[in-house]
């Protein structure tokens, strides 16, 4: 029978509002919303000749989002592709998948209107790479896309800081950017936790060698948005690894929702 009393149902509605909206799409994770577990395959390590139909695999499995790296070979010592490839891509998947760019590159402003012109939803740019963080983050909304901000390990929290309450993402790399594969920095993490801490409904992304055996520090620390290539992708289960993943999150979240 459904208990129906005053005080359970009160404890029923406080648990419903404490558990995680596990298919969340990120357009929908600002402001007014708490945050959500997502986990969005990195296709860097996919066969990049197939990148479409990597693209509609992983959106198959399960994929919140898709997490498209683009290296300039001169902020980061690797090349991978631009806007006229995310334009093939959004022909391939579809409207509704959410593009999230990595954009590892120098003047990152250059590419805002062809990236937003392509089909890009959201525009992850890096502190390092702008003299004008606060002018970017405008020519990025006015193009009508999200923004994220990225640190590379090197750089404080401090730097990324002044400019959280103007953007839908930060991102705390957990690898030196250029490359999928490396070894996750666990020393990134008092970044995630100070992150969390001040700004407790802001998507937190983390990236670079996050996966079955790291994810649990990242969801501990407060990294709502998971960034996995090799290891979503170099596996035989990537919809397992994915749900793993995404089950990791949720709980963290829970927990944090139920400890306060
Ligand atoms: O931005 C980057 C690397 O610069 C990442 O998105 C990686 O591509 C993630 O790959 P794994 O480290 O998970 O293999
Ligand atoms: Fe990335």
């Amino acid at each position: 029978m459904v208990p129906t009393g005053n005080s359970t149902m009160l404890r029923l509605a406080r648990l419903a509002a404490s558990v995680p909206r596990l298919h969340a799409h990120p357009t929908n994770s600002r402001h007014s919303m708490a945050y959500s577990a997502k986990i969005g395959p990195s296709i860097l390590s996919s066969d990049l000749s197939c990148l479409g139909s990597e693209c509609v695999r992983m959106m198959e499995c399960g994929a919140d989002y898709l997490h498209l790296d683009v290296m300039d070979g001169h902020f980061v010592p690797n090349i991978t592709f631009g806007h006229p490839m995310v334009e093939c891509l959004r022909k391939t998947v579809g409207q509704d998948p959410f593009f999230d760019m990595h954009m590892m590159v120098s003047r990152p402003e250059q590419w805002v209107k062809p990236m937003a012109a392509a089909g890009a939803s959201q525009y992850t740019f890096h502190v390092e790479a702008t003299t004008n963080p606060g002018n970017l983050i405008k020519e990025i909304r006015e193009s009508g896309m999200k923004v994220g901000l990225a640190i590379k390990p090197g750089t404080t929290v401090e730097e990324l800081a002044p400019w959280a309450n103007q953007v839908d993402m930060a991102l705390v790399m957990t690898v030196e950017p250029g490359f999928g594969g490396q070894k996750f920095m666990e020393d990134m993490m008092p970044k995630v936790s100070w992150l969390r801490s001040q700004f407790p409904s802001l998507d937190i992304e983390v990236d670079g060698g996050v996966g079955p055996d790291t994810i649990h520090k990242c969801a501990e620390a407060g990294a709502n948005m998971i960034v996995s290539g090799s290891a979503v992708i170099g596996s035989d289960d990537p919809r397992s690894v994915i749900a793993l993943l995404r089950t990791a999150v949720a709980e963290a979240i829970q927990k944090r929702s139920l400890d306060r």
